[in-house]
């Protein structure tokens, strides 16, 4: 592929995305910054022999993907996933900055010096840009600001039993005391918004059925987590709080008030709340177990609905994996199953599959899957966007064609996935990082993704 590991000087295309509008325009690029956007009208026709500038022709450009939620696992459980495999299949799905979850990994990312580990076990192994999580553990108030001073972009933390025993879950006095830490840092606060159920007890279910596995997990856990949120929010109130993974769209009401009244809590949601669907999982079909649960067609038209009024900010991978011992779909049942759904790769294809079903356009599909995550990462005045001055990332994608998920276009480590065999729309031609083809026609150039930390 001629342009590929080039430096770019331009790209040109009939549908560049400035603004919100797909239109005629060359992108200049200096030095992996955009230094100029020309607009042209329509049908011109940009004829260059220099090979340092791209014409994309008649397919989408526009910024590249963040992901602000992706579990790498390493160091620790590097054979779950790794930085270089990970970031790689990212690019293949014109990712260009992802943000590592600081759990999973050992040590998970709770102390400036488990940080450091974490950044020398990625140095030199990202094909992306790659920016850091931590984690609000009992205890770990001290550690956050010197952490936030390395340049994590805030903390997530679990209201419930996070999967591994490293990274336990904090209650309520807990997060208050994580919020006064980092009240004026501008970091923000995550959570993983489940709480334990005492009622919920599945004694007589069937655990083969992801009927029962969704009655052990019902709405009112995450409801009650997200009546926390709202409780600590509103105390706090200039502190940025933040859903991950949001499944329950009977949550949205208080979210939506909160919102309303000019706090400043951002949601996100992921791939499989927004497109899988709990009838077309069969027993042991332990590849789409995910927590929160994955719920009904109903709610997952009301969670369409709230991309759609802006209460749910942006959609994000949560890719999670494991190696194919903890889940092995057809053999463990869902209560014995590691809980987390890989997808990183895809994100861009599923979301269009349906968003363009449900009417959606493509500038709505990138303020959900780069600006809004960019802005969460406190990157939004450099990604997410393009514009004069940003990281020249852009994806550069045919939203026309479609392609069918198999283990062999799987480029994360472990390719258990529930979208295995789905035919979907939407391809990835090359991903640019600051300037450079680093991705193009399923060839890769060097590594040249930055750690985001200072
Ligand atoms: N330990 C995990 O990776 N958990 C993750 N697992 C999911 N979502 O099933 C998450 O983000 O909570
Ligand atoms: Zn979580
Ligand atoms: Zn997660």
């Amino acid at each position: 592929m001629q342009f590929l590991g080039k430096n770019l000087e331009g790209i040109y295309g009939e549908r560049v995305l400035i603004g919100d509008e797909l239109v005629p325009a060359t992108i200049i690029i200096s030095n992996g910054k955009i230094t100029e956007i020309q607009r042209h009208v329509s049908g011109y026709n940009f004829c260059s022999s220099d090979d340092s500038v791209f014409n994309a022709g008649n397919n989408v450009v526009m910024p590249g993907i963040f992901d602000s939620h992706v579990h790498i696992n390493e160091p620790g459980r590097t054979e779950w996933e790794g930085f270089f495999t990970a970031t790689k299949a990212a690019l293949a799905g014109g990712i260009t900055t992802i943000i590592d979850m600081p759990l999973n990994s050992i040590p998970p990312t709770t102390t400036l010096e488990n940080l450091e580990v974490k950044l020398k076990a990625a140095n030199g192994k990202c094909h992306t840009d790659l920016g850091f999580w931590g984690g609000v553990v009992p205890g770990s108030t001290d550690s956050l600001k010197p952490m936030i001073n390395k340049g994590v972009i805030g903390f997530k933390c679990f209201l419930i039993h996070s999967g591994v025993d490293e990274f336990p879950c904090v209650n309520e006095d807990e997060v208050d005391r994580a919020l006064n830490a980092i009240k004026g840092t501008g970091a923000v606060l995550a959570f993983h918004a489940e709480t334990d159920c005492g009622s919920c007890t599945t004694d007589n279910a069937d655990p083969n059925q992801y009927s029962s596995f969704l009655a052990s997990r019902p709405d009112e856990m995450e409801l009650d987590a997200i009546k926390m949120v709202d409780r600590l929010c509103r105390k706090h109130k200039n502190v940025r709080c933040h859903i991950v993974h949001l499944s329950t769209a009977r949550a949205l009401p208080i979210i939506s008030k909160l919102k309303e009244d000019g706090f400043p809590i951002t949601v996100e949601s992921c791939p499989h709340y927004l497109t899988l669907n709990p009838q077309e999982i069969s027993d042991k079909q332990t590849q789409f177990k995910c927590c929160p649960p994955i719920r009904d067609s109903n709610n997952q038209n009301e969670l369409w609905n709230g991309l759609k009024t802006g209460v749910i900010d942006m959609i994000v991978s949560d890719h999670s994996p494991c190696t194919a011992d903890l889940k092995q779909p057809g053999e463990k049942n869902f209560m014995e199953a590691w809980g987390g759904i890989s997808s990183v790769q895809f994100g861009l294809s599923i979301i269009w599959s349906q968003a363009e079903a449900r009417g959606f356009n493509i500038p709505t599909l990138s303020r959900w899957m780069s600006q809004e995550p960019a802005r969460l990462a406190g990157m939004s005045n450099v990604k997410g966007k393009l514009d004069i001055n940003y990281d020249a990332d852009i994806v550069i994608w045919n939203d026309e064609e479609t392609f069918q998920v198999t283990d062999d276009i799987i480029l994360y480590r472990n390719k258990i996935t529930p979208y295995k065999g789905k035919l979907l729309k939407g391809k990835v031609l090359a991903t640019i990082l600051r300037g450079q083809i680093v991705y193009a026609e399923n060839n890769f150039s060097n590594i040249s993704g930055r750690l985001l930390v200072k």
